[in-house]
């Protein structure tokens, strides 16, 4: 999992304040990363006093983490509707002039696809981050889900959209990083990206694609933690 970047102690006000938001009865998306496993060990924490959830994860390290803090499970399949999924961002656009305020990259930790399922799945959509991830317009690399198969022709058609794109290779292993999907990863670079909106509908066309890391008007608020306290954006 991912940790680098941003304060401790500011993505565990956020976490643990996303946490709160949970309900008796909810079932809750359990995102991916290092600010988003603050609000799982917060919810563990509340099943223990007596609190009723069921959490569907959205990765094998959100899933282990769960299992350890006590978190009873379920999936997208199993359930009528998510209450509230809290998940974290490599990017947040924090501009409310923009129109893609709100608007994120995830997939840093290579999760983003079954993120994407469970976030959009969600009542409500909460994303927990520090102020290091707010930015005006989108910048970082995004994170594509590939055929493995395909890398090679869905890299080309990357390219002819402008981007520049680069196979994820594991830090520990010879070799690319496998998503829990058994896919690869493409960490597209194309500079700042003024449409966020059509670039998302651009990758989704492309055969090979499985997913990317594009999150947009799918946010119905961001909780930023900071030295002392929580901001919260609404959208
Ligand atoms: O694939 C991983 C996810 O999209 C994470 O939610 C994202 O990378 C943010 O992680 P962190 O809170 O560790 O910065």
């Amino acid at each position: 999992m991912k940790t680098e970047g941003g304060s401790t102690a500011a993505k565990r006000r956020a976490g643990e304040r996303a946490a709160e938001a949970v309900e008796d009865g909810f079932v809750v998306g359990l995102g991916t990363g290092s600010t988003t496993a603050h609000a799982i060990r917060a919810i563990g924490r509340a099943v223990d006093d007596g609190l009723a959830v069921r959490g569907i994860p959205t990765s094998f390290q959100s899933r282990q983490l769960a299992l350890e803090v006590g978190i009873p499970l379920t999936d997208l399949d199993a359930v009528d509707g998510v209450d509230l999924a809290i998940d974290g961002a490599d990017q947040v656009v924090d501009d409310p002039d923009s129109r893609a305020h709100g608007a994120l990259i995830k997939g840093g930790g290579a999760a983003h696809a079954r993120e994407k399922l469970v976030d959009t799945a969600a009542e409500r959509f909460v994303v927990v981050a520090d102020p290091s991830k707010l930015t005006d317009r989108l910048e970082r690399p995004v994170p594509v889900e590939v055929l493995p198969d395909a890398h090679t022709v869905t890299a080309d058609r990357i390219e002819n959209l402008g981007g520049d794109p680069t196979l994820r290779d594991a830090e520990r292993k010879d070799g690319p990083v496998v998503t829990d999907n058994g896919n690869l990863v493409l960490d597209c670079a194309f500079g700042p990206i003024d449409d966020p909106d059509g670039l998302a509908a651009q990758l989704s066309r492309i055969p090979g694609v499985v997913e990317h890391g594009l999150f947009v008007g799918v946010a119905d608020a961001t909780y930023v933690g900071t030295d002392d306290g929580v901001e919260v954006r609404r959208y």
